[in-house]
């Protein structure tokens, strides 16, 4: 995608802030204009405000000063580039203005030449700071995520988990946790192969996902093992959710190159209570292993709950 600029000039000097709209526009960048600090400010919250700031350091309402500062104490993403405009150019106006959050200064009356370069700097970095932000979301996303089925990786899991877990205390809710485990996968590998046993996960992925609300957690842990945390009034409930989940597998119809395979899960689960006065996750983690452990040992394709099991 091209990269476009889209500029604010804010200045209470209309006859300025035409000159230096004409020749922005000239140079192909879009423009807004504000002729106070408080509409410049309006544009500065918008959901989708302009990238480079032209201020004037003296305006009603606000001054280019008291606006960087305003903008910078927010931790931006993607921060705006922030010109000040000025008759002022002492060297302590300049580092006062850069101390405040400017990155460069241009001085009035504008010298075209000078304000195009400015200009052109400004730009460049904006492309560079989109370029780099771009990446690491990139890299936060492989970070995150299950490249194969597109779940939470285990260590976001955990992170995220860990959150759920203490507002579910605060907010006195209960949770259910559980680890659920394909049934006898070495085989469906060995019989059908290893792309056919990939896409039975990528399918398993979307099933569990369609299973629960948006707000409840679906998750690979890794190889064929699977976590779900959804909040659930009792445990009785709970059951019938992993329940109805299990059922849904066994009757889905996995399909790999004309193939159907059978498949089906096993389910292990912890019921998280208020007055557990467990702060650990890792604690119910293993509970819900025990109790998938026990539903593999007694057959396989079941739910078990780590209650049955002490
Ligand atoms: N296709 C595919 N297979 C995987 C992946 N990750 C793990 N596996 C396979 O999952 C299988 C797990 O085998 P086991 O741990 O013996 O368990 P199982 O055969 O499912 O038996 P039970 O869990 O006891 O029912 C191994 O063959 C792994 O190679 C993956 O990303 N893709």
């Amino acid at each position: 995608m091209a990269f476009s600029v889209r500029a604010l000039i804010a200045d209470d000097d209309k006859a300025s802030a035409k000159l230096v709209e004409v020749l922005l526009k000239k140079w192909g960048i879009e423009v807004v204009v504000a002729h106070d600090g408080l509409e410049a400010l309006e544009y500065i919250m918008q959901f989708d405000p302009p990238s480079l700031l032209l201020l004037d350091w003296e305006m009603p309402g606000y001054n280019g000063i008291e606006l960087c500062q305003k903008v910078r104490k927010n931790d931006m993403k993607n921060p705006p580039y922030i010109i000040i405009c000025t008759a002022r150019d002492s060297a302590e106006h300049i580092a006062e203005g850069l101390n405040q959050g400017a990155n460069d200064f241009v001085t009035k009356p504008f010298n075209t030449q000078v304000l195009k370069a400015r200009v052109e700097v400004g730009c460049r970095t904006l492309k560079l700071q989109a370029r780099l932000v771009e990446a690491m979301t990139r890299l936060d996303r492989l970070a995150s995520f299950d490249e194969l089925t597109g779940l939470l990786n285990r260590r976001a899991l955990f992170e995220r988990v860990h959150e759920d877990l203490s507002r579910a205390m605060r907010t006195e809710s209960r949770l259910c946790f559980a680890v659920c485990d394909i049934d006898w996968f070495k085989r469906i590998n060995d019989k059908y192969g290893h792309p056919a046993g990939d896409a039975i996960l990528r399918q398993l992925g979307a099933l569990l996902s369609q299973q629960l609300r948006l707000y409840d957690r679906v998750g690979r842990i890794g190889g064929e093992e699977f976590f779900l945390l959804f909040s659930v009034k009792d445990i009785v409930r709970a059951n019938k959710v992993l329940e109805r989940i299990r059922q849904e597998i066994e009757k889905c119809r996995f399909e790999f190159e004309g193939k159907v395979i059978p498949v089906t899960m096993s389910f292990g689960a912890a019921f998280v209570t208020p007055d557990d006065k467990v702060e650990r996750v890792e604690v119910y983690f293993s509970h819900a292993d025990k109790a998938l452990y026990r539903s593999k040992e007694r057959g396989r394709n079941l739910v078990t709950f780590f209650n049955d099991c002490v």
